[in-house]
């Protein structure tokens, strides 16, 4: 069973005016996150990525559907039981969300005075994971002294404090310049590995997912759109929401304005070619077309590694004999993606 599983969720705001109409902030997901993962959830503003966090966090009650955490169904429990739940779910946010009249100290201590646990316990843990973040020596400042990325590492720090097996990373390095969100996105992979924390890191930035997530679902108007390995929907997005995201970080497909400008400068037909691993290799393809007498020129497209794989999008103009170059592009349709831009 996975370790989240949501299951036809809906949450239906209240209309914001008298004469408005309900918000549909989540619209009928379907979603399992399995123990281990690291889950990037990407959409626009307003797709319902906070909303859906919300839930999993059992802050808000869904309006339908089912949401399991480890086992349990977190929409049919009471207060008390979610209060227990929550403490399994530590949480990071965009604005860092620190006590500014606490201490680096206090902060991450907060969470295990909640939860009771005794003096010594509390010191030795937060030296623990003051250690573990890199901040020991800033035990004693307040947030207000600290840079963005250090109030951040204080954030996880303190989400970690009750070692939950789940972290929710809310825009957490959207605030942070980009050196410092790869430092901070280290980190969290550091926690993901060596404590085996599942993440589930809501981000509209898709670099974000490109360097710190597994698996990746895409966000629109309170739906999933698509989901899966990041390296599948990055070298193959299907829905135009995945493929506008991808876009942004991979360089794919031309898009119709690059095409027009494209095509005043070749005249030949073009095809995209998608090169993935375990398919026909660039040279087989290209020896394919040199055999047959085929001229053929790489107008478009490169290649991207996603998680130590490679893959590549590479529009290219071809020129010859029209019905030889049906032919070769039927013969390879067999062992590579290839198709022709019109
Ligand atoms: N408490 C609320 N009351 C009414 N409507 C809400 C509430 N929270 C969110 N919404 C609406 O639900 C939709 C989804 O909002 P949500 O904040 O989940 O999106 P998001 O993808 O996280 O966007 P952002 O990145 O801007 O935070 C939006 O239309 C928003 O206006």
């Amino acid at each position: 069973m996975p370790l989240v599983q949501i299951r036809d969720v809906t949450k239906v705001y209240p209309p914001s005016t008298r004469s408005g109409d309900p918000v549909r902030a989540i619209d009928g997901v379907d979603l399992d996150i399995e123990e281990g993962d690291v889950y990037g959830i990407i959409g626009y503003s307003g797709a319902g990525k906070s909303t859906l966090v919300r839930l999993v966090n059992a802050l808000e009650p869904a309006t339908s559907g089912s949401i399991v955490v480890d086992g349990t169904d977190i929409t049919t429990l009471p207060e008390r039981e979610l209060r227990k739940l929550r403490l399994g779910i530590g949480m990071i946010f965009q604005q860092f969300n620190l006590f500014s009249s606490r201490t680096v100290r206090g902060n991450v201590a907060y969470p295990l005075q909640v939860a009771g646990r005794s003096r010594a316990e509390t010191r030795k843990r937060v030296d623990e994971l003051l250690d573990f973040v890199g901040l020991a020596d800033k035990a004693s400042n307040h947030p207000d002294e600290l840079s963005g990325g250090q109030k951040q590492r204080v954030g996880i720090a303190r989400a970690l404090a009750t070692s939950p097996r789940i972290l929710l990373a809310d825009e957490a390095t959207s605030a942070l310049d980009p050196e410092t969100t790869q430092e901070v996105l280290g980190l969290l992979r550091t926690v993901n590995r060596d404590f085996g924390v599942t993440i589930i890191a809501i981000t509209h930035e898709m670099d974000v997912v490109q360097s710190l997530a597994t698996k990746v679902a895409v966000m629109e108007s309170g739906r999933v759109v698509e989901s899966g390995e990041v390296f599948e929907v990055f070298s193959r997005p299907r829905s135009p929401a995945g493929q506008r995201f991808v876009s942004t970080v991979v360089k794919g497909v031309p898009s119709d304005s690059e095409l027009a400008a494209l095509r005043e400068r070749h005249a030949g037909r073009f095809v995209t070619v998608t090169f993935r691993d375990g398919g026909a290799s660039q040279s087989e393809v290209f020896l394919e077309f040199g055999r047959e007498g085929i001229g053929f020129e790489l107008v478009y497209g490169g290649v991207n590694e996603i998680q130590g794989r490679a893959f590549g999008n590479l529009t290219l103009e071809l020129t010859g004999a029209g019905d030889r170059v049906d032919a070769v592009i039927e013969r390879l349709r067999r062992r590579v993606e290839i198709v022709e831009v019109v």
